[in-house]
């Protein structure tokens, strides 16, 4: 099924396997947060100081009493988290704190498909375009301000063309309808307005569910689809064949 939306006037992105290589998170941003982890909670004194005002401590919080006991109980239980991929949202806001210091210090840069940096450009110049993501919305936002530039060296600030951001804190996790419900209000659009992108069919599926327009992204690297997931569902490949 090729996609075509006349009556779209917002579009809202899933990121790892949309925009970007599944790889970069896998292969480079959760690598680079466990490297990082064992100095983060060094940082930090056990049991954790409630009154703190440490960023860290802060966020750690957000755990379970039973596994916040010590560094060791605690670097144990995160790396399980990482190693499986959990959509935790203190875990997400853990990575993002970390990656901070690595966007800033040009450790990191993303690697956006460039038929993605280019869709979104050109869409801005008539559509809103939105971002939703397991990842922290301070993390998206990161990801989004050191994108690798496409055709010179160095990088380039995507967020200009950004009109905002959510997460599984602000909306929901990615496979349940209510998450798009509730982002499709808080924009103030219709959902057969609105276009929702994902690798994800669970995610396209709750998404579809909830009245929004929505396509399977197939790129280098996702995980595969079964026949009949690709026979149920438009597919974009590239952000260029959408009719928008
Ligand atoms: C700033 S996104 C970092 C990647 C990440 O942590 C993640 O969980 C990606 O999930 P997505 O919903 O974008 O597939
Ligand atoms: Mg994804």
């Amino acid at each position: 099924m090729t996609a075509e939306y006349p009556n779209v006037t917002c579009i809202i992105l899933d990121i790892e396997g949309t925009v970007c290589p599944i790889s970069f998170v896998k292969n480079q941003l959760f690598p680079y947060f466990l490297q990082q982890l064992p100095e983060t909670l060094a940082g930090v004194s056990f049991p954790l100081n409630s009154a703190s005002d440490d960023p860290v401590v802060k966020i750690l919080y957000g755990f379970l009493a039973d596994v916040r006991v010590s560094s060791e109980v605690l670097e144990a239980h995160i790396t399980g988290l990482v190693s499986n991929d959990v959509k935790d949202a203190t875990l997400k806001s853990l990575q993002g704190y970390v990656w901070q210091t690595g966007y800033d210090n040009g450790s990191i840069i993303a690697p956006l498909f460039t038929d993605a940096v280019h869709a979104i450009k050109t869409w801005t110049a008539d559509k809103r375009v939105y971002i939703y993501s397991s990842g922290s919305v301070p993390a998206q936002k990161l990801l989004f301000l050191h994108v690798a530039a496409t055709n010179e060296e160095g990088q380039e600030d995507l967020t200009p063309y950004l009109s905002g951001y959510y997460d599984i804190t602000t909306s929901g996790h990615k496979q349940e309808k209510s998450s798009y419900e509730n982002i499709i209000k808080h924009i103030g659009v219709k959902g057969s307005n609105a276009l929702f992108l994902s690798d994800n069919v669970n995610e396209v599926r709750a998404a579809i569910a909830a009245g929004l327009r929505a396509s399977i992204v197939i790129k280098p690297g996702n995980y595969d689809l079964t026949e009949e997931e690709k026979a149920s569902y438009p597919i974009v490949r590239d952000f260029d064949e959408l009719k928008l």
